[in-house]
Parts: structure tokens; C-alpha cells; sequence
């Protein structure tokens, strides 16, 4: 009989690279878990900046009952910055496109092998693309995660296209309100009539030399060279442009939501793994309680994700229209959701004359809040996490899409699964006002509530014992393992 030191040093070795940002880092352990679960080891590969802010919400206390899963850390090649805030965005696209992590990943992954349990694979993040050529450099196949939605992936990987055709970048600022944002493209497959604006929002650029879409264009057109491709979304929801992507791209797995997969692992083995959290920011958790004393489906749950930014003005309008609706809201302001703000209170007067109606906290256990019964609606920025917990709880929402994916996400849940509106982020009070008075009414907010619902159920049969997620997590485990 083989020693268990000796099987263990057989067991399939992946090492899954996270992209250095909140959202990311959650999709990237739930796929790490789910693997965990069907038996496989696990290296977790964070920056140095985010595992400290793992140590420091304890987020790695409960290891030690997960033999077999273990994280280890790479320099991110930035400067240092507020260790409780996200780091600039551009810089780290920056830092991923100038390779500043290859080495460190390269030397880890010598480490890891030199230790004796030979790495098997890479599962990395699809906006990591130095990955690939570490997985190259042990000879290892790697596996792409894609923590966004198809759509939105399909409107990045088109960016190359764009360029060619003299669409992007823009020619100067007048284009951004001249109608060319209006253009309709009609050639992307499996995305008919699709406007420019509706595009993530790096097509906006008038920067030739734009750092983050030249990044995108070389992340996307990776896909192509990886085994295999995972995106956290299901084929219900998206089964055009599933259709395209699979005969584009090798090996692609729609493995998602994510947490309703991880709600099928049984108990036992459930309990240490839902220990591991997610959270860089200390959760409150009196806002359950606060929702606890409120009738069904009669709070607005306000959140804007873990990178998108604010003026002054916008949040007091927010604030502003909430409160004038006359509904109750739960409002999650980051300490650095305000552009260029430490302070992010919004005056003792706002604050007497919401103390009835509205709740705020700087961040909170989103899935818990979205799952909980008195949550009727969701005001949220369309980022793609967001938009897949809303709809796995079934809660309709009102999408202020900020940057990045979150146009098209918005368009997608507003015109295609017709369950959210949209309202933009220079709205002013009576505009938010009016719209959440719209998603929140109960005859007015029906026809959302019920298509949320549906996609809720559909979401479920995809991550239920036959369905397309759960079966596609065993295809990538096979894959994986063989
Ligand atoms: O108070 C909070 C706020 C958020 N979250 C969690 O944080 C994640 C936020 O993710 P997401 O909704 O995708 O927003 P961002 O953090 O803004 O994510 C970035 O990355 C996503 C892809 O992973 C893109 O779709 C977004 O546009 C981009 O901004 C979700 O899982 C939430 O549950 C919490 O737990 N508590």
C-alpha cells in the first residue's frame, strides 16, 4: 500500500491565480473551493497587499482544518497605498502588462515544486494573461477563469475588431455626445444590436494609447491559447452567445453561480470551507438585524461594489432620492467610495431625517442581505457578482452601471432577462426618487419581481445534481484530473 505521504505528493496540484481585486478574489476561492471539494489540492495564489488584508479580517483562521489547501503570496510590483482601499486600477493593469508578477510567480512555482508536490495545473484569472506563460515555463496546461459575464466578455474580446474598423478609440470628446455612442454594431456574433454605448465602457477612450484596452485586447485574445476557459455564469441565462464562445474558444465551462454549487457540498465537508470568508473590508452585521424588524420585500439594498467611485454631489443625490422615496434602504458606503474623500458622512441633518427609514454601513455581508426577506429591490452598479447573487435570490434591481463590464451587464438584465431598470449615475434626486418608488411598488415592480424569480429557478436547475454548472464542474474536474 502507498504511503499517504506518497499519495499525497500524486494528488492533482492546482495553483489558482487571483487578479488582485475584491470581486475577483471571491470568484476565484468559491472555484477553488468547489475544486477543494471534488478532491483536489490547492495552492490559493494571493499579492502580498491582499493577504494582508486577509490576515487582517482573519479570514484565514479556519485553514488549519483544510488540509490541502493553502494560500501563498507574489509581490503585485506597485507602490505602496491605503492598505484598506483598493489599489488604482490602471496601475495594476499596468503592472500585469509590464510582467512585474511573472518572475515572483515563476519563483513560487519552482518553490512549490522543488517542495515535492508537483504543480499540475493553473487555473488563473482571464486578466492575468502573464499566467500563461508561467504555466509554459513548468509546462503545465492552464485553465482561464472568467469572472464576468459572457456578454461582457464578448464586448471586450471584440475591442481588437473595434480598433481595426476605426470605431475605437474615439476621436476626441465630441464623440461621446455627437450620437456615435448610438452607432449599432451589427457584426458581433451573438450580439445583435448591440449599441456602442452599450459596450464595456473602456470603448469611450480617446487615448490611442489607451494602457487598460490594449491590456483587454491582449487578456481576451489569451482565451484562445488556454485549455480550457470557465465562465461563472449558466446556459439559461446566456445561451446565444454560449453557443458562439464554445466554438470559438477550447474547452469552455459555464460553471456558476458560484454559491449555489457550493450550497450542494455536503455538510460535512461544507462546514471549514464556508469558514474561509471573502471580505477585505470588516463586515457589519447588525444591518441583518436592522433588516430582521422589516416587513417582506419592503427594503431597497444599495450597494456599489468594491471599486467603482463617486462625487460628493452624485452620493447626495442618492442619499437624497432614497430618502424622499419614502422606502426603507440599506446603504453600504465604502471608505473610499467618495473620488478623493476619507470623510464619507453625509451631515447630521440627512442622518435625522433617514434615522427611521434608512440603515448605513460601510460594508455587509452581501449574499446573506440579498437572501434576506425583507430585501425587495437592489439598487447596484451592475457588477457582474452582484448582478449573479440578485438574481440567484430572485430580487429585481435598479442598475447604475459606472465603468467597465457594467454597461453591458446593465443592458443585459434591463432588455434581455427584464428584471432591473436603468438609471444613470448623474441622476438627480427626483429621478432616483421615481425609480425607486417604480422597483419597489408592488404592482408597478411585478413584472421584474416575476422574471427575477424565474431566472432565481433557472439558476438553481443549473447548479442542482444534473444540471449544466454542476455537470461542467465535473467535465473541469476531469479535465483537471486527467
Ligand atoms: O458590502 C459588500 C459589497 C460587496 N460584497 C461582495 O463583493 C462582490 C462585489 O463584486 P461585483 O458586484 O462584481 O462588483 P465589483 O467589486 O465592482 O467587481 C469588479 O469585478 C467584476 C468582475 O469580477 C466586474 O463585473 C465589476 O464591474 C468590477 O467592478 C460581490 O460578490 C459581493 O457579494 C460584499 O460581500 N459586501
Amino acid at each position: 500500500m502507498e504511503s499517504p505521504a506518497r499519495s499525497a505528493e500524486k494528488q492533482v496540484h492546482v495553483v489558482c491565480v487571483a487578479s488582485p481585486t475584491q470581486s475577483h478574489i471571491k470568484a476565484m476561492l468559491k472555484m477553488a473551493k468547489l475544486l477543494y471539494s471534488k478532491g483536489i489540492f490547492i495552492t490559493f495564489v494571493n499579492t502580498e497587499f491582499n493577504h494582508r488584508r486577509f490576515l487582517k479580517q482573519g479570514l484565514l483562521d479556519s485553514l488549519d482544518g483544510l488540509p490541502g489547501f493553502r494560500f501563498e503570496t507574489i509581490p503585485d510590483g506597485l507602490p505602496p497605498s491605503d492598505p484598506d482601499a483598493t489599489q488604482d486600477i490602471a496601475a495594476i493593469c499596468q503592472s500585469i502588462i509590464e510582467n512585474r508578477m511573472l518572475l515572483p510567480l515563476q519563483n513560487l512555482l519552482a518553490k512549490l515544486n522543488a517542495g515535492g508536490h508537483k504543480v499540475t495545473s493553473i487555473l488563473s484569472d482571464g486578466f492575468m494573461p502573464f499566467t500563461a506563460d508561467a504555466a509554459r515555463s513548468i509546462g503545465v496546461p492552464i485553465v482561464l477563469l472568467w469572472t464576468i459575464s459572457a456578454c461582457a466578455f464578448m464586448g471586450f474580446y471584440q475591442f481588437r475588431n473595434l480598433v481595426e474598423k476605426g470605431l475605437i478609440p474615439l476621436k476626441d470628446d465630441s464623440y461621446l455626445t455627437n450620437g456615435c455612442l448610438d452607432t449599432v454594431i451589427d457584426w458581433i456574433p451573438g450580439m445583435p444590436n448591440i449599441c456602442l454605448r452599450d459596450l464595456p465602457s473602456y470603448v469611450r477612450s480617446t487615448d490611442p494609447n489607451d494602457t487598460i484596452l490594449n491590456y483587454i485586447i491582449k487578456a481576451t485574445e489569451r482565451a484562445s491559447n488556454s485549455t480550457g476557459n470557465v465562465f461563472h455564469t449558466f446556459d439559461d441565462l446566456e445561451p446565444e452567445l454560449l453557443s458562439v464562445i464554445s466554438s470559438m474558444f477550447p474547452n469552455v465551462f459555464t460553471i456558476g453561480p458560484q454559491q449555489l454549487l457550493l450550497n450542494q457540498i455536503p455538510f460535512e465537508k461544507a462546514e471549514q470551507l464556508n469558514a474561509l470568508g471573502y471580505s477585505l473590508w470588516e463586515e457589519e452585521q447588525t444591518c441583518l438585524q436592522w433588516l430582521d424588524s422589516k416587513e417582506p420585500d419592503s427594503v431597497i439594498y444599495v450597494n456599489f461594489g468594491s471599486i467603482a467611485v463617486m462625487s460628493r454631489e452624485q452620493l447626495v443625490e442618492f442619499g437624497r432620492g432614497l430618502s424622499n422615496s419614502n422606502h426603507h434602504f440599506l446603504w453600504i458606503i465604502r471608505p473610499d467610495l467618495i473620488v478623493g474623500e476619507s470623510e464619507t458622512t453625509l451631515g447630521l441633518e440627512f442622518m435625522e431625517t433617514i434615522k427611521d427609514r434608512g440603515f448605513i454601513a460601510s460594508w455587509c455581508p452581501q449574499e446573506e442581505v440579498v437572501n434576506h426577506v425583507s430585501v425587495g429591490g437592489f439598487l447596484t452598479h451592475g457588477g457582474w457578482n452582484s448582478i449573479l447573487e440578485s438574481l440567484s435570490s430572485g430580487v429585481p434591481m435598479l442598475c447604475v452601471p459606472f465603468f467597465g463590464d457594467q454597461p453591458t451587464n446593465c443592458r443585459y438584465i434591463c432588455t434581455k432577462w427584464e428584471c432591473a431598470m436603468e438609471i444613470h449615475s448623474n441622476a438627480n434626486r427626483d429621478e432616483v426618487e421615481k425609480l425607486v418608488r417604480l422597483l419597489m411598488n408592488v404592482q408597478q415592480g411585478k413584472k421584474m419581481k416575476r422574471k427575477a424569480m424565474e431566472w432565481k429557478k433557472m439558476a438553481e436547475k443549473a447548479c442542482g445534481p444534473q444540471g449544466s454548472s454542476s455537470l461542467n464542474l465535473d467535465k473541469l474536474v476531469f479535465l483537471l484530473t486527467n
